[in-house]
């Protein structure tokens, strides 16, 4: 079992931005899920685990290693699948790949062409294996990616916004993939795509404007909302007057008309019942 243990750490930007607050959190084997809007600090956090800045205060351990003194303690176990890479060399699959387990210290010959070809095979790319990665589309890149992530063996995988721009049958082969791999190791999810933390993530974790507002597990999270959601179709008018009286979890568009969404102890005149979410934990976490 791995464990990454996040104990009160705050971070400071140079302009003194604080992009981190006393965030705490312990992480173990499994998928856990990062969810946060835009600019909460998701990717702070993670440079700061994965030791690219060092945080003003607070203690982060891998494996009981002290990994702000120590980040090689956390790199070499490390597997990183960015949201997008930058520019592919004109290369095969292969060739890259090769490349890249050289950098990851994979010296033996032998072991970096066992270790390629079992996760070509492991990501469905053993067909194209011979084909440049920037001809690949979007999901075989990001499957690519996935390959890449795992030369070397590595404890700790970190993803960011992985399934951005996949449509749905490649983000479906992309999840049942990483929910495969996410039983031996630590996997990270960065994410703002609540559908992914609820259908992959044993654990998850909501951070807003540098801070963690709620952390647990997904079908807990949307039990403790069970019997306190309440709908309506309004229009305009009747909601920025609902607004003022009652709290707004969610707005949504369906089948044209506005829908509001509202928590409440008791179901108020007019609404009916409805079945929590994980969107609508999350929403009601970010208010
Ligand atoms: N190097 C930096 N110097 C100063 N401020 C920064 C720096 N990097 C990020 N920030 C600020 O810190 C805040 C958190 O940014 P961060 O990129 O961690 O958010 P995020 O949750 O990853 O957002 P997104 O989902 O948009 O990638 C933002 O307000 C951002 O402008």
């Amino acid at each position: 079992m791995n464990t990454l243990k996040i104990n009160d750490v705050s971070l400071v930007y140079d302009n003194g931005y604080q992009a981190l607050t006393a965030i705490n959190l312990e992480i173990n084997n499994g998928i856990f899920g990062l969810l946060g809007p835009n600019g909460a600090g998701k990717s702070s956090l993670m440079q700061t685990i994965v030791g690219l800045q060092k945080p003003t205060e607070g203690k982060l351990l891998f494996n009981e290693n002290n990994i702000v003194k120590n980040p090689l303690e956390i790199q070499k176990h490390l597997g990183f699948l960015p949201q997008y890479f930058g520019v592919y060399p004109k290369i095969s699959a292969y060739d890259l790949l090769e490349h890249l387990a050289t950098l990851k210290g994979i010296h033996n010959k032998k072991e970096r062409h066992n270790q390629i070809m079992n996760l070509l095979e492991k990501v469905n790319l053993i067909d194209a294996k011979n084909k440049e990665v920037h001809t690949f589309s979007g999901g075989m890149k990001q499957r690519f990616g996935v390959a890449q992530a795992l030369l070397g063996e590595p404890k700790i995988i970190i993803v960011d916004e992985p399934t951005a721009g996949l449509d749905p049958e490649e983000r479906n082969r992309f999840n049942t993939l990483l929910s495969e791999i996410g039983e031996e190791v630590i996997i990270i999810l960065s994410t703002h795509l609540v559908e992914d933390v609820r259908n992959l993530c044993s654990k998850m974790a909501i951070i807003k404007n540098g801070e963690i507002v709620a952390e647990g597990i997904p079908k807990n999270f949307i039990a403790e909302l069970q019997g306190k959601l309440w709908q309506k179709a309004v229009d305009k008018e009747e909601l920025s007057d609902l607004e003022t009286k009652l709290k707004v979890i969610s707005k949504q568009l369906i089948e044209k008309a506005l829908y509001v969404t509202i928590f409440a102890e008791t179901c108020p005149n007019g609404f009916a019942a409805v079945a929590p979410s994980l969107e609508q934990v999350y929403f009601n976490h970010l208010k």
